[in-house]
C-alpha cells in the first residue's frame, strides 16, 4: 500500500485499515494508511507543564526475556500480534557481533607496543609509601612525557590512536539496540521494568517484582520529605524573624530549647540551629546561629572561604558565614547544607547513657559519683548490647575518611564530638560544625593564624579515639578518666585487638617530635576498607534497580492525567456532547477497556500488568489492535493504539486551545451557537 502519494489525503491516520494491509474503502480512502513515525509522538503532556523531559523517539531498550514482560503480553488476550514481531535471533546476532568486536579488541591489546614497554620498564621500579598509599614509579617517569596526553592530542585521523579507537569501540559494544532493528521489536516494551537482575538478589532477597520501589526506601524517603516540608508555628516561636539576609521560612531543630537561651556545650556560647529556605535558590540549609556575637575583624571570614572549598561526602559542607541583626541583636550565623531528618551520633547511640551524678543528690537510692559506681554503671550499659564489630569498623573509616580530607586541606575540625556528627539515612555519618571555632577564635593580631592547626589536628585524633570509645561501650561514662581501664577491657572483652590497637593509637600522646597523623590510621583499617567500598557498590547498584522500577511511572502518570482530563469531561466551549461524541467517545471505551475489564462470569479484573501496557502502548502509539465494546454491548470497535493515541492528541490540544483562548473568545463562541 503506498503510504506516501495520498494527493488529497486528509492527514488523519485511516480506522478502516487493517494489518493485512487492506482497506474497507479500498483505494477511495481519503485517509492515511501509514503507521504514525516514532518521532512523531509527542511528550505525555505540554513541556510548558512539566518541565521533565519526553521519552527519546528512538529509545530502544528491550527486555523480552522477562517473567514480568512475558506476564504483560499473557495477560492481555487480544494483544498478541507483537509478540511474533520479537524476532530473538537478532539477539543472538548481536551476542556474537559483541563476542568478536571483543576478541578484536584483546587482540589489539595484546601487540599493543605501549603495553610491553611499560612490562619491560618493571625491572627497574621504585616503591615509597607516601600517606598510606603505595606509589611505585621508575626514575624516568618524572621527565617522561605524558604519552596518554599525546595520543589524545594527536588522534587527529591517525590509524593508530589506540585511545581513540578503543573509545569508538566500546561505544559500539554500549550500543546493542544499534545491532537490532527497531522495527522488528514491540515498542510499547521498551520502558517496562525487565525484573530484578540475579546479581542482586542478596539484597533484593524476595522482593516481588513490581512497578514500585522498596517499601522501606519509599517511606524513608517520604519522611526525609515532610520533615524538610515543615514550617514552624509562629504562635510557638513568636520571635522567630521571617527574613534573616536571604533565608526565609525558619524552623528551629532544637525544640527543646523553646525560645530559650541555651549554651552551647561545644562552643560555650548561647547557640541556636535552624532548618531555613534559601530566598533565591529556594534550596534548605542548615543556619547555626551564635548568639549576640560582633565579629572584630573581617579577616575571620578568610577561614570561611577556605572551609567552603573542603567538600566531601562524610562532611557537612559550610556554605556562607554573615552577621545579623534580624534576631534583635548581634548575631553570626553560618549555614551548612540542610539533610532532613539527620539526627546524631549523641542523640542515636549515648543521649541515654549520659545520666547526671549528683553528689549532693537527696535521694538516696540516686547513682554517687564515687568510681566504683561509675565502673559498675559503666559495665552495666555495656551489658545491654554494643554495636556490631562491623558496624563500628564503617563509622571509623567513615569518620577518618572525613578528617583525611580536612586534615588535607591544612584544617582541623576542633569539634569532633558525638553531637557534632550526624546519623543520616543507612548510618551514613557527616562530620558538622567545621569552621566555627575557627572563626570564634580567629586572632587577626597573629602573624601566622594557622600554626596552630597541627595541634589542633592531634586533638581531632584524640577526639576520635574518644568517640570510638564512647560508641564501643555504648556509653559517655567510658571517657571519665577513672572509667578508661574499664573501657578498654570492655573492648578487649567485645572487639577485636585490631580496633583495641587503634583506639589505644588515637589515645595515646605522641612521643617526643613525633606527632600522629590520619594516615596512620590508614593500614590499621586495611582491608576493611574495601568491604565498606563493595557495601556501597552493592547499594548503589541496589538503588539503580529501585529506580529502575519507578523510572515510567511519572511519565505514566501524566499520561493518564491527560486522559482524564478529557474523559467525562461534562463540557468544552459550552458542547455538553463534546466529550460524548468523535475521539472522545473512542478514548471512553478505551478508558473502560483499561481500567474496568471484567471476567465472563462479570467479576472485576484487577490487573495492574494490564493497566500499564496499555498505557505503553497507548504513549508509544503501537500498531498492536483491541476492540473497543461500549457498555450496553451495542457497539464493537476495533482501533489500534496508534488511533487512540492520535485521538488524544487531537482532544487535547483542543483542551489546550479552548484553555489558552483569550475570554472574550469563548463568549462569542457561545453566543454564535445560541
Ligand atoms: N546540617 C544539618 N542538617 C540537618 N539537621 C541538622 C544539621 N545540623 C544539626 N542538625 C540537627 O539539629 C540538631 C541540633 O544541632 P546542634 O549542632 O545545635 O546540636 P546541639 O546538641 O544543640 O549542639 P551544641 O550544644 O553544640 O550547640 C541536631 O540534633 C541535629 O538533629
Amino acid at each position: 500500500m503506498d503510504d506516501v502519494v495520498s494527493h488529497s489525503r486528509k492527514p488523519v491516520v485511516c480506522r478502516y485499515f487493517a494489518a493485512s494491509g487492506t482497506c474497507f474503502y479500498g483505494n477511495d480512502c481519503q485517509f492515511l494508511h501509514n503507521s504514525i513515525p516514532r518521532s512523531s509522538i509527542s511528550p505525555t503532556f505540554p513541556i510548558h507543564l512539566f518541565s521533565s523531559p519526553s521519552r527519546s523517539a528512538n529509545s530502544t531498550t528491550a527486555s523480552i526475556s522477562t517473567e514480568l514482560s512475558l506476564s504483560i503480553i499473557e495477560s492481555n488476550g487480544l494483544d498478541q500480534s507483537f509478540e511474533k514481531n520479537v524476532n530473538k535471533s537478532t539477539f543472538s546476532n548481536y551476542a556474537f557481533s559483541v563476542k568478536d568486536e571483543c576478541m578484536h579488541k584483546a587482540q589489539e591489546l595484546s601487540i599493543s607496543p605501549d603495553i610491553q614497554t611499560a612490562g619491560e620498564s618493571n625491572s627497574s621500579l621504585f616503591e615509597e609509601n607516601v600517606g598510606g598509599t603505595t606509589y611505585y614509579y621508575t626514575p624516568e617517569d618524572d621527565i617522561k612525557p605524558n604519552h596518554e596526553d599525546l595520543t589524545i592530542q594527536n588522534h587527529g585521523g591517525q590509524a593508530t590512536d589506540k585511545i581513540a579507537h578503543t573509545a569508538v569501540l566500546s561505544r559500539r559494544i554500549q550500543s546493542p539496540n544499534q545491532l537490532v532493528s527497531t522495527s522488528q521489536q514491540p515498542n510499547h516494551l521498551f520502558s517496562v521494568y525487565s525484573g530484578p537482575s540475579s546479581f542482586l538478589l542478596s539484597c533484593t532477597g524476595q522482593q516481588r517484582s513490581s512497578f514500585f520501589m522498596n517499601e522501606d526506601i519509599r517511606a524513608d524517603l517520604i519522611q526525609r520529605n515532610s520533615v524538610a516540608l515543615l514550617t514552624s508555628d509562629p504562635a510557638l516561636f513568636p520571635d522567630l524573624p521571617s527574613d534573616v539576609d536571604h533565608y526565609h521560612e525558619l524552623v528551629p531543630l532544637e525544640t527543646h530549647t523553646l525560645n530559650q537561651a541555651v549554651k552551647s556545650n561545644t562552643y560555650g556560647l548561647i547557640t541556636s540551629t535552624y532548618k531555613a529556605s534559601n530566598s533565591k535558590t529556594g534550596m534548605r540549609y542548615c543556619l547555626k546561629r551564635i548568639h549576640g556575637y560582633r565579629v572584630t575583624s573581617a579577616k575571620c571570614m578568610s577561614m570561611v572561604e577556605l572551609w567552603r572549598k573542603v567538600q566531601q561526602c562524610h562532611l557537612v559542607t559550610l556554605r556562607e558565614a554573615f552577621t545579623t541583626k534580624a534576631f534583635g541583636d548581634h548575631s553570626i550565623v553560618f549555614a551548612y547544607d540542610y539533610y532532613p531528618g539527620a539526627e546524631t551520633l549523641l542523640t542515636k547511640y549515648l543521649a541515654s547513657t549520659a545520666p547526671h551524678l549528683d553528689p549532693f543528690s537527696s535521694d538516696p537510692s540516686a547513682p554517687r559519683p564515687y568510681t566504683m559506681q561509675k565502673n559498675r554503671m559503666l559495665q552495666q550499659q555495656a551489658g545491654k548490647g554494643v554495636l556490631p564489630e562491623s558496624l563500628l569498623w564503617s563509622y571509623i573509616i567513615e569518620l577518618c575518611s572525613a578528617l583525611r580530607s580536612v586534615h588535607s586541606a591544612g584544617l582541623a575540625v576542633r569539634a569532633l564530638d558525638p553531637s557534632k556528627v550526624l546519623v543520616t539515612s543507612r548510618g551514613r555519618l557527616r562530620l558538622c560544625g567545621g569552621g566555627i571555632f575557627d572563626v570564634l577564635t580567629y586572632d587577626s593580631s597573629s602573624s601566622n593564624v594557622s600554626a596552630l592547626i597541627p595541634h589542633y589536628q592531634q586533638e581531632d585524633l584524640l577526639a576520635l579515639g574518644k568517640l570510638i570509645l564512647a560508641l564501643a561501650c555504648n556509653s559517655l561514662l567510658a571517657l571519665q578518666r577513672d572509667n578508661v581501664p574499664t573501657s578498654m577491657d570492655i573492648i578487649s572483652k567485645n572487639y577485636s585487638s585490631d580496633l583495641r590497637n587503634l583506639v589505644m593509637y588515637l589515645l595515646s600522646t605522641p612521643q617526643g617530635s613525633r606527632a600522629k597523623n590520619i594516615q596512620e590510621v590508614m593500614p590499621m583499617i586495611g582491608a576493611r576498607f574495601f568491604s565498606q567500598l563493595e557495601a556501597a557498590t552493592l547499594h548503589a547498584d541496589y538503588l539503580e534497580d529501585q529506580l529502575a522500577r519507578e523510572l515510567d511511572n511519572g511519565r505514566l502518570f501524566r499520561l493518564l492525567g491527560k486522559l482524564g482530563t478529557v474523559v467525562d469531561r461534562p463540557e468544552l466551549n459550552l458542547d455538553s456532547t463534546w466529550s460524548e461524541t468523535g475521539d472522545r467517545y473512542l478514548l471512553k471505551l478505551f478508558r473502560d477497556y483499561m481500567l474496568h475489564p471484567c471476567t465472563d462470569d462479570g467479576r472485576p479484573w484487577v490487573d495492574l500488568a494490564h493497566i500499564v501496557a496499555c498505557l505503553n502502548r497507548l504513549d508509544t502509539a503501537s500498531q498492536d489492535k483491541i476492540c473497543l465494546t461500549s457498555r450496553d454491548q451495542q457497539n464493537v470497535l476495533v482501533v489500534s493504539y496508534a488511533e487512540l493515541h492520535q485521538c488524544l492528541e487531537t482532544s487535547f490540544n483542543e483542551l489546550q486551545q479552548a484553555a489558552l483562548a483569550p475570554s472574550h473568545v469563548l463568549g462569542a463562541s457561545s453566543s454564535n451557537e445560541q
